[in-house]
This record gives structure tokens, C-alpha cells and sequence, in this order.
């Protein structure tokens, strides 16, 4: 069985312009120790399964339809109480800002000594050993004198450490991280990636990465949800979408990525921008920027394909 099992998820936000499909038929798996990576531009619909997976889509959002099996249980109907045991230990978040997750007013030690707490009886001195244990997994020097210290004296890297650690401390099943390296600079971000990829492989965590850059999960994902205007629009194993893409939008994005050949050049961008939910076109999603697009496209919205390999194209590249 696998850990995650998400089925047509839908999530729609009512707002006074009417309503808006922000997850539109959601579905992907999980297996237990893998790491999915979702990519997409902004506005596709990332934070919106990350929130949706979380059970923390707030008014005027509602989750409307669909299944998420986590460890054979649907948590579309798991109760309040049930969240709380969930939350912060089988599965954890990680967010860009690491201060969604962190107390200002606490000092490091404490709130992660708090996490553990909330989920487990355990001695004062055990939980100082976990504390300890977990800031080390993050690599944090001193971590005994970290602990002291408030979130506001840590650099903006280590507070984003904490904040892993935080999410780690419990040995979760399932990470979710919501673009947790975008704020911070480049030698910093390819540590932690590095590093989260090794946690996850180390206790058998599987991890949700989101990024709108493509070129992150391409060393850390073992597969990848592509997303565009609320769909999952190509899905497969890393390698295959980045080397072999069959949705045009996907070719988009890895075109997009700087490398030795467009060196100094000017870099592909997309034309255009991903139409606002309220007045998708009838048709693909994509058809009104795709330069493969055909007049069937804009007709009826394509479904998910299985051929060599999920996706939702008409005419898929070869
Ligand atoms: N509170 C809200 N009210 C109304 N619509 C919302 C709300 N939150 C999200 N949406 C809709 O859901 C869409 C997807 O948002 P989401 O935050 O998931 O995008 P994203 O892919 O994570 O983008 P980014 O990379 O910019 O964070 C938004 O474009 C918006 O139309």
C-alpha cells in the first residue's frame, strides 16, 4: 500500500467573482522513503495541495470533492482530534517563510521541545537528547547554545534549519515542504536540499518538494507532478520528464532553465501568463500560450492520458 494516495482532489475557492477551481481533479501517489517534487509557475495550484493535504484550506476555500489515503486512512473525514495527532507528527510542513512554523517569543529549544511533547510522553532529559539530536540532523553548530537563542538571533538559513528540524523532530511519514529554499541564497539552498533528501532517505520520511524552479527536484525527486492552472498536466519519474517531457508546458520550463549552451544569450521565457481560474478557456488550459496548439485544442479540456506516460496533451511531443 502506499503512503499517499491522492484521488481527484478538488479544491474550490468561492469568492465574490464566482468560483474558483484552484485543484482541479488532483491524483498522484506516494510510496513510503520517496520524494515527489511539484513544479509549477505561480499560481498552478501548489500551495493549494500543500494546504489541501494539511487539512488547512480556510474559508473562503473548501475542499469539494476526492479521496486522501494517507497509511490506508482517508483523512477527508478524519475528525478534528484526529488532525491534531496527525499534524506535526506523521505529517509535517515546511514552509518558505520559516516563521509560519516558529514562535518568535520561544526560544529553539523550547518550541521543538514542545513538538515532541504535545505527541509523547517522554522525560524532560529524553527530549532534550531529541532536541539536540534533531539540530545536529540539520546541521546546526552548537546546537546545545542554539537551543537558547530566539528564532530573531538566528541568520535566516538556520532559522530555516529549526524550522526543519521542527518537522523532522518526530520522525514523520510525510514531509510537506512548500518551497522552503526560494528566500535563501543559492550555496545555502543546495545544502539543505541536499540534506533534507538525505533525512528523507535516512528514516524512510517521504517528501513533497514545491518549487516553481524545475531544475530543484531534478536531483532530489524520484517523480514529479507538473501542475498548470490547477491540473496536474504530465506525471512521471524525474528523469523522463526532464530528459523526455511530453507536455509542451513542461518542455516550457526546462527551457527556461539557464544552462552552458544559452550562456550569455537572452533566456526562453513562456509567452504569455496562466490564465486567472475564473475564465479558464474551454479547452486546454495551456492552448492560448502553446505554439503546438491546434484549433481542436481549445474544444474540450483533455483528459489524463496514459500512453508511454501520464499527461494531459492532445498533441503530445514525441
Ligand atoms: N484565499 C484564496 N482566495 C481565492 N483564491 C485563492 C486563494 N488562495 C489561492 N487561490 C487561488 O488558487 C490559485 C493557486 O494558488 P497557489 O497558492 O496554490 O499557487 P502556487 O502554485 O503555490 O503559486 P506560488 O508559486 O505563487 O505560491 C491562485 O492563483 C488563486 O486563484
Amino acid at each position: 500500500m502506499a503512503l499517499l494516495e491522492v484521488k481527484n482532489l478538488v479544491t474550490e475557492f468561492h469568492t465574490e467573482g464566482g468560483v474558483a477551481r484552484a485543484l482541479d481533479n488532483v491524483s498522484f501517489t506516494l510510496e513510503r522513503g520517496k520524494v515527489l517534487g511539484i513544479v509549477g509557475e505561480s499560481g498552478s495550484g501548489k500551495s493549494v495541495t500543500a494546504f489541501s493535504l494539511m487539512n488547512l484550506v480556510d474559508k473562503p476555500g473548501l475542499i469539494s470533492g476526492g479521496e486522501i489515503m494517507f497509511n490506508g486512512e482517508n483523512l477527508r473525514t478524519a475528525s478534528v482530534k484526529r488532525w491534531s495527532q496527525l499534524r506535526g507528527d506523521r505529517i509535517a510542513m515546511v514552509f518558505q517563510d520559516p516563521m509560519m512554523s516558529l514562535n518568535p517569543v520561544m526560544r529553539v529549544g523550547a518550541q521543538l521541545a514542545e513538538t515532541v511533547a504535545i505527541h509523547r510522553k517522554a522525560s524532560r532529559l529524553e527530549v532534550e537528547q531529541q532536541v539536540l539530536e534533531a539540530l545536529k540532523r540539520v546541521g546546526i553548530p552548537a546546537p546545545a547554545e542554539r537551543m537558547k537563542a530566539y528564532p530573531h538571533e538566528l541568520s535566516g538559513g538556520m532559522r530555516q534549519r529549526v524550522a526543519i528540524a521542527n518537522a523532522i523532530i518526530n520522525k514523520p511519514d510525510l514531509i510537506i515542504a512548500d518551497e522552503p529554499t526560494t528566500a535563501l541564497d543559492v550555496t545555502i539552498q543546495a545544502q539543505i536540499l541536499y540534506e533534507m533528501k538525505h533525512l528523507a532517505r535516512e528514516s524512510g520520511t517521504a517528501l513533497i518538494w514545491i518549487t516553481h524552479d524545475i531544475s530543484v527536484v531534478k536531483d532530489l525527486a524520484d517523480e514529479v507532478c507538473v501542475m498548470y492552472a490547477g491540473r496536474i498536466i504530465e506525471r512521471g519519474p524525474v528523469a523522463q520528464i526532464i530528459n523526455h517531457p511530453l507536455h509542451p508546458y513542461t518542455r516550457g520550463l526546462i527551457d527556461s532553465l539557464p544552462h552552458a549552451e544559452n550562456h550569455g544569450k537572452r533566456l526562453y521565457s513562456i509567452p504569455g501568463a496562466t490564465p486567472p481560474l475564473l475564465s479558464l478557456p474551454p479547452g486546454c488550459s495551456f492552448a492560448p500560450r502553446c505554439s503546438r496548439a491546434k484549433p481542436g485544442c481549445g474544444m474540450t479540456p483533455p483528459v489524463f492520458r496514459a500512453e508511454s506516460r501520464e499527461h494531459r496533451c492532445f498533441f503530445p511531443l514525441a
